[in-house]
């Protein structure tokens, strides 16, 4: 068995009952397709493929990969990807509908969450990731680690915390607490997929001036004077006076909406 390398972040699950939580808050699996990002020593990809009509499994570390294709030589339903995630189409590898599950590797969390936003997204997605990040993902309005990660994750999926996991859950134990989250799309996102990148980086700005009025806010991100930015304001239907924490992801996205100027609109023609 190879050794666990900390420059991939690898901390290997050992307790059986959080393998199957995570497995239970995929649902059901049989016939389905599911990716695996960082299966490791295969401890969580085990009980995939015994469900799953197909498993996929995307790991960088090339000694793993080889453990893995020894491990799984004799199921054709299983395929271990040499890679890293970040450089992979999850919806071109999967080919059709697809669910998404990793333990990932703690220094690339964020990517990899908005990586796998990737349209077509995946039925759900279950992470096990930091516990810190798992409450700044699921964190309503108001909410102390209510941010940037909430909003733009939000926008277009929910968000569900379904258990926090000890250190000693691995081996070897991570220094911080874990959390098990599940992430669906949602029906109706608060964003047009043509406005999201827009929107993802006015968030962002809008979070550097969390401590700032909306009115200054959106004078500074938008560079507009404060007359023009009273009336964006009106048409969004927002307060000048508000907290950019206190917006919910359909209030930044009617923002955002007001901001782009439409194709046929005279302003960009
Ligand atoms: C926290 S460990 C989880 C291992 C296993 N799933 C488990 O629960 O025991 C993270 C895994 O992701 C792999 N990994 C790290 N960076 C990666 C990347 N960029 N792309 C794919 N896999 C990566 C590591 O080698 C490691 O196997």
């Amino acid at each position: 068995m190879p050794a666990a390398r900390k420059r991939f972040g690898q901390h290997f699950l050992k307790d059986a009952r959080v393998l199957d939580s995570i497995v239970d808050a995929l649902g059901p699996l049989e016939g389905r397709t599911v990716v695996e990002i960082g299966p490791g020593r295969g401890a969580l990809t085990d009980r995939l493929v015994e469900r799953a009509g197909r498993v996929i499994a995307i790991e960088l570390d090339r000694d793993l990969v080889q453990h893995l294709r020894t491990r799984y030589a004799d199921m054709p339903h299983v395929e271990i990807v040499e890679a890293d995630v970040l450089t992979v189409s999850l919806p071109t590898l999967a080919g059709g509908p697809y669910v998404l599950v990793g333990n990932v590797p703690y220094y690339i969390t964020t990517p990899i969450i908005f990586h796998a936003l990737e349209l077509p997204r995946p039925e759900v997605a279950v992470y096990l990731v930091q516990k810190e990040v798992a409450e700044r993902m699921a964190a309503p309005p108001g909410d102390k680690t209510y941010g940037a990660l909430s909003v733009n994750l939000q926008a277009v999926v929910d968000v569900a915390m379904v258990r926090k996991v000890p250190p000693s859950a691995f081996n070897p134990p991570p220094t911080v607490d874990s959390a098990v989250v599940r992430v669906t799309p949602r029906a109706v996102p608060s964003v047009e997929a043509e406005i999201e990148e827009k929107f993802r980086s006015f968030v962002l700005a809008a979070f550097g001036l969390r401590r700032k009025q909306l009115i200054r806010v959106v004078r500074t991100v938008a560079s507009l004077d404060a007359e023009r930015a009273a009336t964006v304001l009106q048409e969004a239907g927002l307060p000048n006076d508000v907290r950019p924490e206190t917006l919910t992801p359909a209030d930044f996205a009617r923002l955002v909406r007001v901001l782009t100027p439409r194709p046929d609109s005279p302003a960009s023609s």
